[in-house]
């Protein structure tokens, strides 16, 4: 990352916090009412978590919703929702079927205030754990992206990942000079209770931007807890909105004259020895 330029408008920008169960319908009805609460306090780009219209015990149940690029009420929920409410809307993840391999990708789409598809970011980094009774393969069900995505929005330029890619600080640097960085995330409680917080404000002190992670976060009906504490850090790696668990929407100000004071001040971008 050779560039430090500050691409960002700035504006009002605002993360949803659910705790998504194993039917589709309640999941997107939850979705559009925080959808509207925060596009009504202001939000010009509004982030939903990974996995919002599904979280299941079964972990086939989120595979069997997977739809082909392009057609399904998923894509139609976003599409909509964003020109309903004349935002960018960044759909957490959903299943997505590719037409080459027929595998499914955990795949964040991003649409427009127009309700035009502006992204798609499939996620690269597939999460493993196992420790005691925990266990969790997403390989298992989920075949890897390879590509790093930015688009440009109304407040700025916006560089995509999906909870477990928090831990790869490569991708980000791949990603360029970005102005926010986007986490949507199902952090499993135990890792998250250790590592959420110091990931997030970490990226965001290490890219001098602002990252904004809204995430799964309780108890959901299959049993699984999830950490929530959606999150906005501001490129000092500041916390400016956080809500630890349920339902909710945070929301905060992405400041360009933030970003550029902090580069400013402290050159580390530009100090880098490649
Ligand atoms: N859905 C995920 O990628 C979970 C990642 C996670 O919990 C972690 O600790 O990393």
């Amino acid at each position: 990352m050779t560039q430090q330029a500050v691409n960002a408008v700035g504006g009002q920008i605002a993360a949803v916090q659910m705790v998504s169960g194993p039917d589709v319908g309640p999941n997107l009805e939850v979705a559009a009412r925080l959808v509207a609460e925060a596009a009504e306090g202001g939000a010009q780009l509004v982030a939903l978590p990974e996995y919002f219209a599904i979280i299941s015990g079964d972990e086939r149940a989120k595979v069997a919703i997977r739809e082909r690029d392009g057609v399904g009420r998923l894509q139609d929920f976003l599409s909509e929702t964003a020109s309903r409410h004349g935002i960018w809307l960044v759909g957490g993840t959903v299943p997505l079927v590719a037409e080459a391999d027929g595998k499914v990708r955990n795949t964040t789409l991003v649409c427009g205030p127009d309700g035009k598809r502006v992204a798609r970011y499939d996620k690269i980094h597939l999460f493993g754990f196992s420790r005691g009774q925990e266990r969790y393969d997403e390989a298992e069900t989920i075949e890897p992206g390879d590509s790093v995505v930015t688009f440009d929005s109304a407040v700025g330029r916006v560089g995509l990942s999906v909870c477990y890619d928090l831990r790869f600080p490569e991708l980000y640097r791949a990603m360029g000079a970005v102005d926010l960085i986007l986490v949507p995330s199902a952090f499993t409680y135990t890792t998250g209770k250790a590592h959420w917080e110091i990931l997030l404000r970490t990226r965001a002190i290490e890219n001098q931007c602002y990252v904004m992670a809204p995430a799964q976060g309780g108890r959901h009906p299959s049993g699984r807890v999830t950490w929530g504490h959606s999150m906005i850090v501001d490129p000092w790696g500041e916390i400016l909105a956080c809500r630890d668990e349920g339902e909710g929407v945070v929301a905060g100000l992405l400041e360009p004259s933030r970003i550029a004071a902090v580069r400013e001040s402290l050159p580390a971008l530009r100090h880098r020895r490649l």
